[in-house]
């Protein structure tokens, strides 16, 4: 058996918004990877010594003054290299091909056509010599470099697709890692075992064990405080660290008075009963209604409660010897939607509490261990950790929590009737089926009030909005069709059962253009 650390490939990030998507299909493929800018060194791309180099996908041009480009010897190194859209674009240029704006752009669905021999990379990508492909670009190449051929076109680009076979050096101007290029995963397979000879052993198992071997590496004998909220990304990061530092974890659990009906001592039990580590409960539900009192901004309002839980973290980390860490469950959408992905130039979308809430003067150095891994991918390592099925597979709650489900000002007044429509709704969910079909669930309060008549009487409340999506990533998600009758039966209960509410509505927005939560 090789070594696992053995088998390699590298991504250069020239600043595409699905960078991190190459790195969890590579990882799909069971294939360690690791993402850098595409600006390294030579130097360092040797030391990396990967089995193979994917080139990403780009918002320049690549003829455009002061594009990025890649170290020149890159492609002496002879290791296999995929260029994806941009990366092919560069490839192209590289190599002598000419690369132009296009008459035609391309954005979204496209019907890849083949052209001659489809070659390795390609071998059981077409079916009748077509293939469906997501397109996002507005260049092509219009002329390929000597000794590459053209693989397949669309009906508006001459050059979709490349290879120079004794090179190993491939290009496709579609997005293989996006699910909507259905083969996609299947070429990305075929580019890191075949082509580049990986043996796929980077499994969950793998990545618990390397997790392990790099959290004692950097800790040594401090000690450490983890941030737990009893959702999925932090629990497994406590059980995570657990097993690697054991006695030196203890976790600080926030009650901030953002939290759903019950949920501080479901947390409570469910550690005491599960997981064996030290928690302290903080109840500071007063330190932050009273710091969010007359803020009606989201950002502000995540700023301020992103800002408590680190004075917090700190107050209970003085309060050990030799505390030094803070580790918290952030995983990479929390990283890449509040613009800090770490070679992209992402828009700020939300700053996520955990990441864009920080302050510069925090003294405690992060511990997060899964800050590269998206959502599926930390329920797969809470699996192999023997996690809780519920705990696992519990739809995620963001920690403003109920803070950007109040629109606008948060009030303990309306932080209670949001707690009650909110526990109507997943409970009706879990006995309707629906709750584990769903990826997301929860009621959003929305502070204008509307007329009713309930009882012969004329009432004048507020409105509750019910969300659900379904999304494998949470970058993109689509809302859940929810049977009418099921709704129907919801907003009644919500209705009769929650004083303070007169109107139930539910959200039909996707995400993209609409986010998750409403903040
Ligand atoms: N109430 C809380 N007390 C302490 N730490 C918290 C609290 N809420 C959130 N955090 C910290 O912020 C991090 C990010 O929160 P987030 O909600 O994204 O993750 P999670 O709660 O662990 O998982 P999930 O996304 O499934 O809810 C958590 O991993 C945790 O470290
Ligand atoms: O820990 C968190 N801190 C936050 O500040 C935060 N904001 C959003 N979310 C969760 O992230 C996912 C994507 O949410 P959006 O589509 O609303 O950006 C969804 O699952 C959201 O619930 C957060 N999680
Ligand atoms: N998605 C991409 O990589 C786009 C590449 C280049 N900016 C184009 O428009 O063609
Ligand atoms: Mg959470």
């Amino acid at each position: 058996m090789s070594d696992i650390h053995s088998e390699k490939i590298l991504i250069l990030d020239f600043g595409s918004q699905y960078t991190q998507l190459i790195a969890r299909r590579v990882r799909e493929a069971h294939v360690y990877c690791e993402l850098h800018p595409f600006d390294l060194g030579i130097d360092a791309i040797r030391a990396f010594a990967p089995k193979g180099i994917i080139l990403s996908g780009g918002p320049k041009s690549v003829y455009e003054e002061g594009a990025p480009v890649i170290a020149e010897e890159l492609f002496e190194l002879g290791v296999p290299v995929l260029g994806i859209c941009y990366g092919m674009q560069l490839m192209s240029r590289h190599f002598g091909g000419a690369v132009v704006p296009a008459g035609k752009r391309e954005f979204g669905h496209a019907e890849l056509l083949a052209q001659g021999q489809p070659g390795p990379l390609f071998d059981g990508f077409f079916m009748e010599g077509k293939s469906p492909v997501w397109m996002s670009h507005g260049d092509h190449v219009e002329a390929v470099p000597a000794g590459f051929e053209v693989v397949a076109r669309t009906g508006n680009a001459p050059v979709c697709a490349i290879q120079n076979v004794a090179l190993r050096l491939y290009g496709v101007q579609f997005h293989p890692e996006v699910n909507h290029t259905p083969h996609g995963q299947q070429l990305l397979d075929t580019f890191v075992r075949d082509i580049c000879g990986c043996s796929g052993q980077w499994t969950p198992g793998h990545i618990i064990d390397d997790a392990i071997a790099r959290i004692r590496r950097q800790v040594g004998s401090d000690r450490v405080i983890l941030g737990l909220s009893g959702g999925v990304d932090s629990s497994v990061a406590a059980a995570l660290i657990h097993r690697a530092i054991g006695e030196q974890l203890t976790c600080v659990f926030v009650d901030n008075g953002l939290l759903r009906l019950n949920e501080g001592d479901q947390v409570m039990a469910t550690f005491a009963r599960n997981m064996g580590v030290k928690v302290i409960r903080v109840d500071a539900e007063e330190r932050f209604l009273s710091a969010l009192a007359g803020v009606a901004d989201p950002e502000r309002k995540r700023k301020i409660i992103g800002g408590l839980f680190v004075d917090i973290f700190e107050e209970e980390s003085n309060k050990l010897t030799d505390a030094k860490w803070l580790a918290q469950g952030t995983i990479y959408p929390d990283v890449i939607e509040s613009a800090g992905a770490k070679t992209g130039k992402a828009h700020n979308i939300k700053s996520h509490h955990n990441v864009g809430g920080l302050p510069d003067t925090m003294k405690l150095q992060l511990l997060e261990p899964l800050r590269e891994l998206f959502k599926d991918e930390v329920r797969a390592i809470g699996e192999e950790l023997g996690l809780p099925h519920a705990m696992v597979w519990r739809h995620p709650f963001p920690g403003p929590g109920l803070g950007v489900r109040i629109l606008g000002e948060v009030k303990k007044e309306y932080a209670d009737v949001l707690r009650l429509a909110d526990a109507i709704y997943i409970e009706e969910l879990y006995r309707t089926g629906h709750y584990d079909k769903i990826s997301q669930a929860f009621a959003v309060f929305l502070p204008v009030k509307s007329v009713g008549v309930m009882g012969d009487g004329r009432t004048y409340e507020y409105v509750v909005a019910l969300r659900a999506v379904e999304t494998k990533d949470f970058m993109t998600a689509g809302w859940y069709p929810l049977p009418y009758a099921d709704m129907a039966h919801i907003s009644n209960r919500i209705i009769n059962e929650v004083k303070g509410i007169n109107r139930v509505v539910y959200d039909i927005s996707s995400k993209p253009p609409a986010t998750i939560e409403w903040e």
